[in-house]
């Protein structure tokens, strides 16, 4: 690709559907909108069958692929039953892990276990195996021209949110070498190699940075930072590893998207098991909020004070539910949350043998339940 695809002009079609944008900012909404993490997923037998037997990262190189993916949960664009739900947002297909790729780590997709990294970081010497500069544009174009594709194609039907790993996520990847319960390897670079921690983390999040700005110049109308991993941190650990980064990276994104001259995009920061740290994540320089299902909405309002819009929260195993238990839970989380500043999402993605008919009853549920709450007004 040539460099200058990354920053020209794209003559974009006009969103239509500018709900989820509205929330994020605060405004007034007709209906509170809703996406799901992992919509384009494998519950899905559609995408089963776009996936079969392909290797998933060469999937995610493929910007065609990726914007079909993407597509395919997202708008009308194929015949029924192909279209699904009403979502008011898409978000790129892609993976967490291209950012480890970019730093010169090798990350394979082991099929029905998950990512693995052959040869993770064991020592702080490790980290000379890493790319010390970084060509995001170099690296991690294939993402930009898929986002950039598929904002064309999703004909301003809803917006398309881009996405990164946060640096603490991202980093214990690369030293458990792929999924953990404990995270015991990586956090024990925090507790003896503190130093070389936040060597790894200021790297990871110069590339993130980058990468996040090259994603809104390729045409992402949102951003969300994933910090899957907050969960095994404690607030001290949090404070001193997660939440600076993360600031860093909302300060940084949002500076140089107005020196470029380019309009600001919400940015949304997810902390999965992170409620401890709620109070300092709504002043993070984000504007939205993720919470997993372990908050509760109305406490969730009051630690937050009104300073950032939130995002979530019902449990991924409510849609296990039958439709008519699955409206009842919406309808309590939709009160909880209020109508304003709100985005309704799950607690956590999609899981693979989940009926795809439960998540269109809770989009139904969103849009129907929200929209009596504020006609009610
Ligand atoms: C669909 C999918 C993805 N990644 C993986 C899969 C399943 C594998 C497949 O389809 O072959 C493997 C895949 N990728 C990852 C995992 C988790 C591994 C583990 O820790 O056990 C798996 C199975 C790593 C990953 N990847 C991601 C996160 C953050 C969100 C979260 O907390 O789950 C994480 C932690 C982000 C991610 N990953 C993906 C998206 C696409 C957009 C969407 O949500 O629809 C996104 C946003 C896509």
């Amino acid at each position: 690709m040539e460099k200058n695809d990354l920053i020209v002009p794209k003559d974009f079609p006009e969103l239509k559907n500018d709900t989820f944008l509205r929330a994020a900012r605060g405004e007034e909404v007709e209906h509170v909108p809703v996406w799901c993490m992992r919509q384009a997923g494998r519950y899905l037998p559609e995408f089963r069958e776009s996936r079969a037997g392909k290797d998933f990262f060469e999937t995610c190189r493929s910007p065609e692929a990726c914007c079909e993916l993407t597509l395919q949960v997202s708008i009308d664009l194929f015949p029924q039953p192909l279209r699904r739900f009403p979502f008011d947002a898409s978000i790129i297909f892609s993976d967490i892990l291209v950012v480890p790729q970019a730093l010169g780590m090798d990350v394979q997709m082991s099929p029905g276990k998950g990512p693995v990294f052959p040869e993770p970081l064991k020592e702080p010497d490790d980290l000379q195996r890493l790319r010390p500069k970084v060509d995001v544009d170099a690296e991690l174009g294939y993402v930009f021209k898929a986002i950039t594709l598929t904002r064309h194609k999703l004909e301003g039907k809803v917006p398309l949110i881009g996405f990164t790993g946060a640096p603490w996520t991202l980093m214990s990847y690369m030293i458990e070498g792929g999924g953990s319960t404990t995270h015991s390897k990586a956090k024990r670079w925090l507790y003896r190699h503190p130093e070389a921690s936040h060597k790894l983390l200021r790297q990871l999040t110069d590339v993130i940075v980058e990468y996040l700005l090259g994603q809104v110049k390729a045409g992402a109308q949102a951003l969300q930072v994933f910090e899957s991993h907050t969960g095994c941190l404690g607030p001290a650990e949090f404070k001193e590893f997660s939440l600076p980064y993360l600031r860093d990276i909302a300060r940084r994104v949002k500076d140089k998207l107005k020196d470029s001259g380019l309009d600001n995009v919400p940015m949304i920061v997810f902390a999965k098991d992170g409620h401890y740290g709620l109070e300092e994540l709504s002043q993070s320089h984000y504007e939205v909020v993720g919470l997993d299902w372990t908050v509760d909405p109305r406490s969730a309002r009051e630690r937050t004070g009104g300073r950032v819009s939130l995002q979530g929260n019902m449990d991924p195993c409510a849609l296990y539910a039958t439709k008519e238990r699955i409206s009842e839970i919406v309808k309590t989380m939709v009160e909880g949350f209020g109508t304003r500043g709100y985005i309704a999402n799950l607690g956590h993605g999609v899981y693979p043998d989940m009926d795809p008919e439960s998540v269109g009853a809770f989009v139904e549920a969103v849009h129907t339940h929200s929209r009596q709450l504020l006609n009610r007004n």
